[in-house]
This record gives structure tokens, sequence and C-alpha cells, in this order.
């Protein structure tokens, strides 16, 4: 079997900041990856460096997750509110002007749900109630990835959900994807005409990736070469860090590029 080779990509370009919309995926781009879900750290620094972006981009950051926005609440804490975030991969979202937006949990979810806990407990899974969907960690056995998407796969069959596959786990959950979730925030007044820029990590921010393209914009993988759709790379969270750090240092002394 033959498959093409994998390009690598550029570091990005410095954006200019009076035109940009900057959208972060959460773990492994903005936070380092942890053994559960519960053991990110969210340091001030990166709170910081966000409060900065937003400020520098006149509010147009937000947080596009496959994470609740309830997750991203209580992580965040109380600098969660000064930043749009899309939550539950598209499937609600928050902004200052639309507020949280978010379809009801369904009946189908809860059955769902309830499945895969008892299984995640017979299989010795990590197991993640979310507000629109759960998740199924393997991380911890990894031997049990392929029954365990086999099982997400034919629940969210059975109840019309969407299962799909992330670095070490497996979702079930309403539909949406990140392509959607940029869509729908760039369709905000305050975006609307601006240059979306995402930086995302996970085979899910690939809808992402194309989403900031055909807007006129651009994905930024941070992760290891692969095939992707994104158009420039960072090695991973400290390199996107650095990165921020650079973009930010350039626009406070009023140096900064025009990509
Ligand atoms: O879209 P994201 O913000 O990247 O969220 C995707 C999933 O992230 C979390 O799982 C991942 O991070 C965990 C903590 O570092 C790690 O243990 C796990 O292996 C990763 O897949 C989160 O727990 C999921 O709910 C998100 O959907």
């Amino acid at each position: 079997m033959s498959s093409s080779p994998v390009i690598d990509l550029d570091p990005p370009p410095h954006p200019d900041l009076a035109t940009a919309s900057l959208f972060f995926d959460f773990d492994g781009t903005l936070v380092e990856l942890a053994p559960t879900p519960d053991g990110v750290v969210v340091d001030d620094r990166l709170r910081d460096r966000l409060a900065r972006l937003a400020k520098a981009t006149n509010g147009r950051v937000a947080i596009v997750t496959g994470r609740s926005i309830a997750q991203i609440d209580t992580l965040m804490g109380h600098h969660a509110a000064g930043l749009a975030i899309a939550g539950s991969h598209g499937a609600e979202w928050r902004t200052e002007r639309t507020g949280h937006v978010t379809p009801q949990r369904s009946e189908a979810l809860e059955s769902a749900a309830a499945e895969l806990r008892a299984f995640a407990d017979l299989e010795g899974l990590l197991f993640e109630a979310k507000s629109l969907g759960v998740t199924l960690h393997y991380r911890q056995c990894p031997d049990r990835e392929a029954d365990t998407v086999a099982m997400a796969e034919r629940v969210a069959d059975r109840f019309g959900l969407q299962a799909n596959r992330g670095k070490m786990m497996v979702e079930v959950r309403l539909p949406g994807d990140k392509g959607r979730a940029i869509t729908t925030l760039m369709d905000d007044a305050a975006l609307r005409g601006t240059t979306p820029w995402f930086f995302g990590d996970d085979v899910t921010d690939e809808d992402g990736f194309a989403a900031a393209q055909a807007l006129g914009g651009a994905g930024v993988l941070i992760d290891p070469p692969r095939a992707t759709a994104a158009a420039y790379r960072l090695d991973d969270v400290a390199a996107l860090r650095d990165w921020i750090d650079a973009v930010l240092a350039a626009a406070e002394a009023g140096t900064e590029g025009a990509a």
C-alpha cells in the first residue's frame, strides 16, 4: 500500500492583529495533554497571554474545543468570561452578543451515556461526562482501543448520535464540528470580514483548519508533521506559547507584521 509523503509546513508568520480573529483548540494546543481530563494545568501566564491577545485584537479571540463550555469555565476561572467559546465541538457557543446558545440534552444522549458508562466501568476505562456528550478514554489501557471505538460507534449509530475519535479517546455526542463552530463565530458582526486563524492539534481540528482557510485565513497544526489541512505548523504547546509571546511583543512594541 502506498501513501503520499507528508510534507512539513513552515511556522506561521505573525498575523496582522488589526484584522485577525484567533481561534484556539484547548487540549494539546493551549495546554499540555495530561493523563486525565482533570489533570491539565492552566497557569496564569496562559490566562495573561489570552487576555493580551484579546486586547490586541479588540476581543477577537475564541476557544474552540471538544470540551463543554462548563468545563472551560471551571478550568479557566473568571478569565473565560472575556473570551468567546465554542464548546462540545461547536454544538454550543457563547459570545458577548449571543450569550450561551446550547441545545437540550436529548433522551437519546442520556440512554447512550448510561450504556457507555456501564461499558467503561466493565472495561476499566476513564468515563468523562460532558454537557452534550461523553468521552471514553483509553490512555491508561491502550489495548482496549479497538473494542472501545467499536462500542462507541455502535451506540452512536443506534441512538442517532455522532462518534468521533481523538487522542487516546472516543466520544459520543450531539452533532457538531469545529468547522461549523468557526463559521458560526465568524458570522458575528464583530468578526465578520476578519481573517480567521485556527490553532489545533487533533484530528477533530481538521474541519477547523479547512473552515479557516475557506474563510480566507489559515490553520496551524500544533503537532509533529502529518497529513493535514493546516497551512502552517508548530511542534507543540511550548512552541505555540513562544510564538504567541513573539507576536505580542511585536504588537505591543508597535512593530507587528501584516500577514
Ligand atoms: O478539542 P479539545 O479542546 O482539544 O478537546 C478534545 C478532548 O480533550 C480532552 O481529552 C484530551 O486531553 C486529555 C487531558 O490532557 C487527555 O487525557 C486525553 O487523552 C485527550 O484526548 C477532553 O478530556 C475531551 O473531553 C475533549 O473532547
